[in-house]
């Protein structure tokens, strides 16, 4: 593919090829507020980020959550129905509402973005997945920032064939595995792995590194306190242990301040990181 237009990237910078090609992830309750309203600004502030990163020459796949989280905006509801039909529905209103809010903040940047949504058999299908694997390959190539979601509508877990639902988190790190990205970063409504939950534990303390994922960091994580979010600290720890089982690494990340996202790719310590002992 060869676009009339200059390519807008910045050659003058040297970028830290620890994190040239990345996975961003950002979840419901980052760019969704506990009352079920879009946070504009939060989506603003990534959406400069992302294109600040890709003009510099790194490759960025964003994949967000939020589609259901838009949809309750859209309809006046503060709560997520609990049966799947409906949240599948709330999800085919909101994507598109979802990938609108991105376009229209990524265009102020003059960032081209593209919509990807998958579903896990993609990944068990040689075929589709080569054929996702050469489209990314392109968009990335033509600086156009892939925008991933599950499919939620179709989303259907092959092995049992129940609906699988809400596990961005796995998706990403997934996806990040499958293009062969360096590192992938996740944005949540909490800065860290804590020793506890922090919104039911005072005392819980913010862990800075894991290098393993283990049964003593799996006792320490629970699950979603928002409402709005799905998976908890379980998801997240799971993407982390297959990022770090391939050699890649993980950072956890505060989706309030996505500015942080340069923090992390300067591997300045920020979050928790998750990433094997060097050997
Ligand atoms: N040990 C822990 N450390 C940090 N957060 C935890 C922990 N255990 C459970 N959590 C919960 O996980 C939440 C983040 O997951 P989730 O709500 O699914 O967010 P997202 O929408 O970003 O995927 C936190 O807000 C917190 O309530
Ligand atoms: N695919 C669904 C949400 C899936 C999901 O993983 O949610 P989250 O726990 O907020 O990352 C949506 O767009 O609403």
């Amino acid at each position: 593919m060869v676009s009339k237009q200059p390519s807008t990237t910045n050659t003058n910078k040297t970028i830290n090829p620890a994190w040239q090609r990345v996975v961003i992830k950002v979840g419901t309750s980052t760019i969704v507020d506990s009352d079920g309203r879009v946070k504009y600004p939060v989506i603003n502030q990534l959406s400069q980020v992302i294109s600040t990163l890709s003009r510099d020459g790194y490759q960025v796949i964003l994949v967000t959550s939020g589609a259901i989280g838009v949809a309750l905006d859209q309809l006046g509801l503060t709560k997520r129905p609990t049966d799947i039909p409906s949240q599948q529905a709330l999800a085919a209103l909101g994507q598109g509402y979802l990938m609108t809010i991105y376009n229209q903040s990524m265009a102020l940047y003059r960032q081209k973005t593209g919509q990807v949504l998958l579903t896990y058999d993609v990944f068990n299908n040689p075929q589709m997945l080569r054929h996702m694997q050469e489209a990314l390959e392109v968009m990335l190539d033509n600086h156009i920032v892939p925008i991933v979601n599950e499919n939620d509508v179709i989303a259907v877990d092959e092995m049992d064939h129940q609906h699988s639902f809400g596990d961005n988190d796995k998706l990403a790190a997934m996806l990040a595995l499958a293009v062969k990205a360096q590192g992938l970063i996740i944005l949540s409504d909490v800065d860290g792995l804590y020793t506890a939950n922090p919104n039911l534990d005072s005392n819980a303390q913010q862990i800075t590194r894991v290098t393993k994922i283990d049964q003593v960091i799996r006792k320490l994580a629970g699950g979603s306190e928002s409402g709005l979010g799905t998976g908890g600290m379980i998801t997240k720890l799971n993407a982390a242990e297959l990022m770090v089982n391939h050699k890649a690494k993980m950072v956890l990340i505060d989706g309030q301040f996505p500015e942080r996202i340069m923090q992390v790719i300067a591997d300045e310590p920020i979050g928790t990181r998750f990433q094997a002992e060097e050997k």
